[in-house]
């Protein structure tokens, strides 16, 4: 689903980011990506997200070589790819209808034909009831919430979260996780990136961890990481 090969980030202005990392994530496969601050998991996720493009290496998703896809097909292979943000970029304008049903306006559909779905996704995120509210009205924890059903809600095979726990406490933050398991367990491939060494040591799932650019560790992780 993921496969990096020797790939390297070097930025504008000379910063090397990431080097020469090699990993692949499964079809199906739940993992964490770990690191101080700075380590390039940000800088991995905005490759896999077509953000960045890497200066050396391959970078392979849902068996698409990015170094072969143009410009135009950019928005067709993020299809296939719900990104989370800490912050989770709602329009605080809009309702939580509006939030959800925007990958689906933009990939065609009428609002009428994307209600039903945005009613299912938020349902899978137990927030049905909310269609409504906008997002100020929310928690941080439903606001994440319905960043995840935006994220979710054109079924894409594989889901990228940078620091979706960041500004919520730990009992939230293993709710947002369990959400995470439920997609993964119906065949979602999903990579989350995130400091919270506790919750990582919890859930017991494969981590990448990445030290000054490099993966220094590809496991289960380690108490002494
Ligand atoms: N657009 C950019 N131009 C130049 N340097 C950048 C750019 N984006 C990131 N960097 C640098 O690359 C390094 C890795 O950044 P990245 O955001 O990938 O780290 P991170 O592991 O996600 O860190 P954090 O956990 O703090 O978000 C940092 O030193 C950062 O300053």
């Amino acid at each position: 689903m993921i496969k990096f090969e020797q790939v390297s980030k070097t930025y504008p202005g000379g910063f090397q980011a990431l080097n020469q990392v090699n990993f692949h994530v499964e079809p199906g496969e739940m993992a964490f990506l770990t690191g101080h601050s700075g380590a390039g998991k940000s800088t991995l996720l905005r490759l896999i997200g077509m953000m960045e493009r890497p200066t050396t290496g391959r970078v392979l998703i849902n068996g698409h070589d990015l170094r072969k896809i143009t410009r135009k097909q950019i928005p067709y292979v993020r299809r296939d790819i719900g990104m989370i943000f800490q912050d989770h970029r709602l329009l605080m304008d809009k309702t939580v209808l509006d939030n959800v049903a925007l990958p689906l306006l933009i990939e065609g559909y009428s609002m009428q034909e994307a209600r039903k779905r945005v009613q299912a996704a938020l349902e899978k995120v137990g927030l049905g009831d909310k269609l409504r509210h906008y997002p100020m009205m929310l928690s941080g924890g439903e606001q994440q919430r319905v960043g995840i059903a935006r994220a979710v809600v054109n079924k894409p095979p594989l889901l990228l979260a940078d620091e979706p726990t960041g500004n919520l406490d730990p009992k939230l933050s293993m709710e947002i996780i369990k959400l995470f398991e439920d997609f993964n367990k119906v065949g979602v491939s999903v990579l989350i990136a995130t400091h919270d060494l506790g919750l990582i040591a919890r859930m017991r799932y494969r981590t990448l961890t990445l030290k000054e650019g490099r993966m220094i560790n590809d496991g289960l992780q380690e108490s002494e990481l």
